[in-house]
């Protein structure tokens, strides 16, 4: 299913927004923020974190994957969440896409009212519709994609979310994409060890790329962490902050893995 996999996932959800616009009015789409719960702080999460000498590990809920298919037959995000809250996370994020993910917003609410951590929105942002969508679901963080965005669609879809105070994960792949990266304000920088339209997975990637980041910056190192060593290897190249996946997913306790992961 590779063969740009980002092109098929983007062109859905150009159709995808404008569906939700049509499907939810300006003034109902206000409403539902207004009644959104009170963001909750993903960078100062993190941060404390750091303080207290540990790592920070954004923990995911994703039940599937274009590269993995079917990731966890047994799915039950408010128990996941609150298993990784008992586990140390710092932080959640939850995959709200539904064709490719089998995602759903309903999930990030879900988990977001099980635990008291913050939560990304793990979906693939385009438009600053999505996040209203994603103030109005509750959630404190969305993902930004370098490759998928130009520079000035990244500072209108950040500067959007900071409005609403919510945080931005910038996520870059390569050199190129980290450049435009660092002309944004917000100090989380994700390092995706995935290339999204391989699937090719290397924690290379992050390594090669750390030197250019400076270091008021936050680098999360994102994908392919499948193993305690993988965290040893981060941990001595001063990476500490960790977006995780299927290598917790797939234990009968997400939480338990975590712990045991980053004991
Ligand atoms: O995971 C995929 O197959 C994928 C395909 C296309 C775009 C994004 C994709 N994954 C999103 C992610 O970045 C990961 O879910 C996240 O970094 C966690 O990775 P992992 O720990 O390897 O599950």
């Amino acid at each position: 299913m590779s063969s740009d996999i980002l092109k098929k996932i983007l062109a859905v959800k150009v159709e995808e927004v404008a569906a939700s616009k049509l499907a939810t009015s300006v003034e109902e789409m206000a409403a539902n923020i207004a009644a959104a719960p009170a963001p909750r702080d993903f960078v100062a999460a993190i941060r404390a974190k750091h303080q207290a000498k540990q790592s920070a590990v954004i923990a995911e809920i994703k039940k599937a994957s274009p590269s993995k298919g079917l990731i966890r037959e047994d799915f039950q995000p408010a128990e996941i969440a609150a298993q990784y809250e008992k586990g140390g996370a710092a932080c959640l994020s939850v995959l709200t896409d539904k064709q490719f993910f089998q995602g759903d917003e309903a999930y990030l609410k879900a988990a977001r009212a099980a635990c008291q951590l913050p939560v990304l929105r793990k979906d693939f942002m385009i438009d600053t519709w999505q996040v209203d969508e994603a103030r109005a679901m509750g959630a404190d963080c969305i993902l930004l994609i370098a490759a998928a965005l130009s520079l000035e669609e990244m500072q209108t879809l950040e500067t959007r979310a900071f409005e609403f105070g919510l945080s931005v994960l910038v996520e870059v792949h390569n050199g190129d994409e980290l450049t435009e990266a660092l002309k944004l304000k917000t100090p989380l920088i994700g390092i995706n060890n995935r290339d999204l339209r391989s699937f090719n997975v290397t924690l290379d990637t992050t390594l090669g790329l750390l030197d250019r980041i400076p270091s008021d910056r936050i680098v999360v190192t994102e994908s392919g962490i499948l193993k305690p060593e993988d965290v040893t290897l981060m941990r001595s190249n001063q990476v500490h902050t960790f977006l995780v996946g299927e290598a917790f997913m797939r234990q009968p306790d997400p939480g338990l893995a975590l712990s045991e992961f980053f004991a």
